[in-house]
């Protein structure tokens, strides 16, 4: 535990975090939480076993006329797993895995649409377990929330073995879908409205979601090009297979039963003809079984259609110790017509041994200048994955409280700040704890967490409000805890690094400084709110110094909500641990009313700028920090 007081005039928060809030990653969530349908599962690493049917239940939320709540989107399959669903070794392919998501998910977004789905893209996906014959396969898939003319659908997979009555997960995923209707063009889907606290928190969290996925393309191809460069020759290893012994190349007529029933190709159909290619591949490398592990987040172009012939490629681009990248590919052609691109894959396999330990795996000789960039780049893009899972699947107790931030986390680290924020907003059980002056004081309690949060309402509208309290560097003129905040870095518009520094709070101490990460977030709807997220992270340039202790923010920031043109309720959100309780229980209390006035002088410093916001020289993307001591900008 540090000194108390941090740079968010509230008690900061420290330690160790022993909660369950939970971290959402693109396509999977790996640890205990929400599973995406609006059921709450526990789980854990590899050893996930849930063991309690009642864990995965729908939680029982009784309407006013007694019913049981269900999702009005939510569609269910179970299947048993027969021997023609799985491959050689009796587990269920993966192909027929995909299959069965995507009918179900398009069955979800069909639901809410009332009309033809076609599905966009599917986000990365982790496959914990495999499943074998025999047992149950249920997918449970929810319409999560509805932009324009499109839908994210909450995919859940589990596994029965009604022998033993026992219940596991195996993947959880994240599929976008497009609504179609030929007559009309661009269809405007009608909003989806949360009943329930999950569903709430999913929904606001498919907004962040939504905009990784619109930009994951580019973010990517931006992460390859600063990381390959940076990585010089392939290594040669002795007795290394040949890339090029791992191409595969397969084509396949699109008949009738290939077809959904908009009569373009089925986008399971597709995905299963690539997990096949990519499995065949994988198999040349290893000369064993492979078992796919993970699929990178993946779009479907265009559309293929009854008659077109599909030309499917794979070869493996690299081979680390335990693991393999196969890049996989999908063309379509028409008789003697130009190949179009419709698809492609990364897919991650390990060869198991018979513990169920990853098997070391022979590596890999690229070859020709095309196959050195796929080796390279699959070393780059196992950063990116290792990277990604770090920083928003890891459980928070795994994580320290500073992420280091660098420009190929950014984005996941924007992403993990502002779905944090939101997560804890969502909570459905906040106590009001006492109230003064039109601003009231909320606490939460949880897994031995609390959180505060102080929430009042002022008159300024919403975005001037945004404006004013996302510019960290205006705010010692409200909170005296803000001694000097300085830009470091400021990656682009949305999120700016700090660095903070709070007078000491003991005679003859040290102050404080803090490194913070600042996202920000303008309402993607009318129903979202204007975030603004903090959390500490860690750069090279500035390091712990002898001047200062060093503080440390896991999850805090402002929610603002436009109640009208010119009334906007400002909520203050903060996560502490017990270690912090005794600094903030005189205000819980009512013993003490920091909270209070260092809130009443934000108010009074929003109503008096309500028309200006040219104290200070705008925030310029790209800005570097120059130097201690020296204005940022
Ligand atoms: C063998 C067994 C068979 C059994 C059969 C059982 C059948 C069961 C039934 C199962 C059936 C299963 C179903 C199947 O089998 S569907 C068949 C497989 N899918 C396809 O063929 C789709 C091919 N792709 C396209 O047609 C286009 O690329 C689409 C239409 C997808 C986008 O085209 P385009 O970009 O020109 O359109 P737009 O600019 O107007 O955007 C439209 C919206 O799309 C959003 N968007 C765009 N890109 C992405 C992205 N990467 N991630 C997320 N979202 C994305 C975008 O933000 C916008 O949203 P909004 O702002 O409006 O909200």
């Amino acid at each position: 535990m540090n000194t108390p007081l941090g740079p968010d005039c509230l008690p900061v928060v420290y330690g160790e975090l022993e909660t369950d809030t939970r971290l959402y990653s693109l396509g999977l969530i790996v640890h205990g939480e929400s599973n995406g349908t609006g059921s709450t599962t526990l789980r854990g690493d590899m050893s996930s076993e849930i063991g309690d049917r009642d864990l995965v239940e729908d939680p029982l939320f009784i309407l006013e006329r007694g019913e049981v709540y269900r999702n009005p989107t939510e569609v269910k399959m179970s299947q048993i797993v027969l021997p023609c669903h799985a491959n050689h070794c009796g587990e269920l392919s993966v192909g027929q895995l995909l299959k069965w998501m995507d009918s179900t998910a398009c069955l979800s977004a069909e639901r809410h649409a009332g009309s033809p789905c076609i599905t966009a893209s599917v986000d990365d996906i982790h496959f914990e377990h495999t499943i074998g014959v025999g047992q149950v396969v249920n997918i449970k898939a929810k319409v999560n929330r509805a932009f324009t003319s499109s839908m994210e659908v909450g995919i859940s997979v589990s596994c029965e073995d009604l022998f033993s009555d026992s219940l596991w997960n195996v993947c959880d995923a994240f599929a976008t879908f497009v609504a179609r209707r030929s007559e009309v063009g661009k269809v405007q889907l009608k909003q989806v409205v949360p009943r329930t606290q999950t569903e709430q928190m999913e929904y606001s969290i498919a907004a962040e979601r939504r905009r990784m996925r619109l930009i994951h393309a580019e973010i990517i191809t931006d992460l390859l090009s600063t990381s390959t460069a940076q990585l010089g020759e392939c290594q040669e290893y002795q007795n290394a297979v040949s890339a090029e012994r791992t191409r595969v190349e397969s084509v396949e007529l699109v008949l009738p039963p290939h077809a959904n029933h908009q009569v373009s190709t089925f986008g399971g159909q597709i995905m299963a003809w690539m997990e096949n290619v990519a499995t065949i591949s994988a198999c040349r490398l290893c000369n064993a079984h492979p078992t796919l592990r993970t699929i990178d987040m993946f779009h479907f172009r265009g559309p293929s259609h009854i008659g077109d012939r599909l030309v499917l490629k794979a070869i493996v681009n690299n081979a680390f110790k335990h693991s393999m990248e196969v890049g996989v590919c999908a063309e379509a052609y028409q008789g003697a017509g130009e190949l179009r691109h419709i698809n492609s894959a990364f897919m991650t396999f390990e060869v198991l041994d018979k513990d169920g330990k990853p098997r070391t795996l022979p590596r890999i000789r690229p070859e020709h200048v095309d196959g050195n960039r796929r080796y390279q780049e699959a070393i780059a893009r196992k950063k990116i994955r290792l990277d990604r899972k770090y920083i928003i699947s890891c459980k928070q107790t795994e994580v320290p409280l500073s992420v280091p931030w660098d420009t190929s986390n950014q984005m996941y680290l924007s992403y993990s700040n502002l779905s944090a924020l939101k997560i804890m907003a969502a909570q459905g059980n906040w106590m009001l704890s006492s109230e003064k002056n039109k601003v009231s004081l909320y606490t939460l309690e949880e897994n031995q967490m609390l959180c505060f949060k102080v929430e009042t309402t002022v008159n300024v509208p919403a975005e001037q409000a945004f404006q004013l309290l996302s510019d960290l560097r205006r705010r010692h003129e409200w909170d005296r805890h803000y001694q000097q905040c300085d830009v470091i870095i400021q990656p682009d518009e949305d999120d700016t690094i700090y660095q903070v520094t709070t007078p000491c709070v003991s005679r003859g101490g040290k102050g404080q400084d803090f490194i913070l990460l600042a996202s920000r977030r303008k309402p993607c709807d009318s129903r979202d709110p204007y975030l603004i997220a903090l959390r500490s992270v860690t750069v090279p340039t500035h390091p712990a110094s002898e001047d200062y202790t060093r503080g440390e923010v896991l999850c805090a920031g402002f929610s603002i909500i436009e109640e009208s043109s010119d009334v906007t309720t400002i909520s203050y959100y903060n996560q502490a641990t017990p270690g912090v309780f005794p600094y903030i229980s005189n205000d819980i209390a009512g013993l003490s009313s920091s909270f209070y006035g260092t809130f009443q002088s934000c108010s009074k410093y929003l109503e008096e700028n309500r028309d200006s916001l040219d104290a200070l020289p705008p925030l310029k993307p790209g800005a570097e920090w120059d130097g201690p001591g020296r204005t940022p900008l």
